[in-house]
């Protein structure tokens, strides 16, 4: 059985990165969760940061843990930013927005010296793409978007919640596109984000400069990633 120890284990060593005075990216997620948890303690324990949040949801629980945030628009850079990944490879090359949060995940880590990238060990993968790759959308025409990415062989799913729409903190659609195997993941970031009416997808290629990795046994493994191009160092 599948327990949430590795998320727990991956979530908390990665606030060990944090230093007095950062400005820290907050992920979204079941396992950036437990950063979030973490990064509390340690504020009212007398940690001096600030942070900003991926998602609305980040920020809630954000809030109730008492840490200092800050408006996106207000930071010049981020020192640190900690999310977590639906798939990770050795490369450091990850899938995410299982939780829809894609869009400002990435405009965060873009806008990050350093992202590191929390998992268990269940997400670490050889290949990417069996997991679906969320890819957002923009709600006008976007059936039109659809039928494109169709015809690109994304096999889209538009997303539900509760047998709704599911709408993003920025008030558009995704849709999840099954791949299984995604073989040149650069290209395909490509010709997907030139699609009209795609926003973003759900491919993180060299952001990454660490990857923490949660054990069921409660250790963890590290892989770093020596020159991710895409943070803005
Ligand atoms: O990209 C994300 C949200 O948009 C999450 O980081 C990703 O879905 C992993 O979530 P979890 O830790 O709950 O498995």
């Amino acid at each position: 059985m599948q327990t949430n120890i590795g998320k727990k284990a991956a979530g908390e060593k990665a606030a060990e990165y944090i230093k007095p005075g950062m400005t820290v990216g907050l992920g979204t997620g079941s396992t950036a969760y437990y950063t979030i948890l973490r990064i509390g303690e340690l504020v009212r324990g007398g940690l001096d940061i600030r942070a900003v949040a991926t998602s609305a949801q980040s920020e809630e629980l954000a809030r109730e843990q008492g840490i200092p945030l800050v408006d996106f628009d207000k930071v010049e850079k981020i020192d640190i930013d900690i999310d977590g990944a639906d798939e990770a490879d050795a490369q450091l090359q990850l899938i995410k927005g299982g939780g829809g949060a894609l869009l400002r995940e990435k405009i965060i880590a873009a806008a990050s010296k350093e992202m590191l990238v929390v998992i268990d060990e269940h997400k670490l993968v050889k290949h990417l793409g069996k997991f679906p790759l969320p890819v957002e959308v923009v709600t006008f025409g976007w059936e039109l978007t659809f039928r494109q990415l169709s015809a690109l062989g994304a096999h889209p799913v538009l997303r539900l919640k509760d047998n709704n729409r599911f709408i993003t903190d920025n008030g558009n659609y995704i849709l999840d596109c099954h791949y299984q195997k995604i073989h040149n993941a650069p290209a395909l970031h490509t010709q997907l984000n030139n699609v009209p009416g795609v926003v973003e997808n759900g491919l993180f290629l060299d952001y990454a400069s660490r990857l923490i990795i949660g054990h069921e046994d409660g250790s963890v493994r590290e892989i770093t990633h020596p020159y991710p191009t895409k943070t803005s160092f």
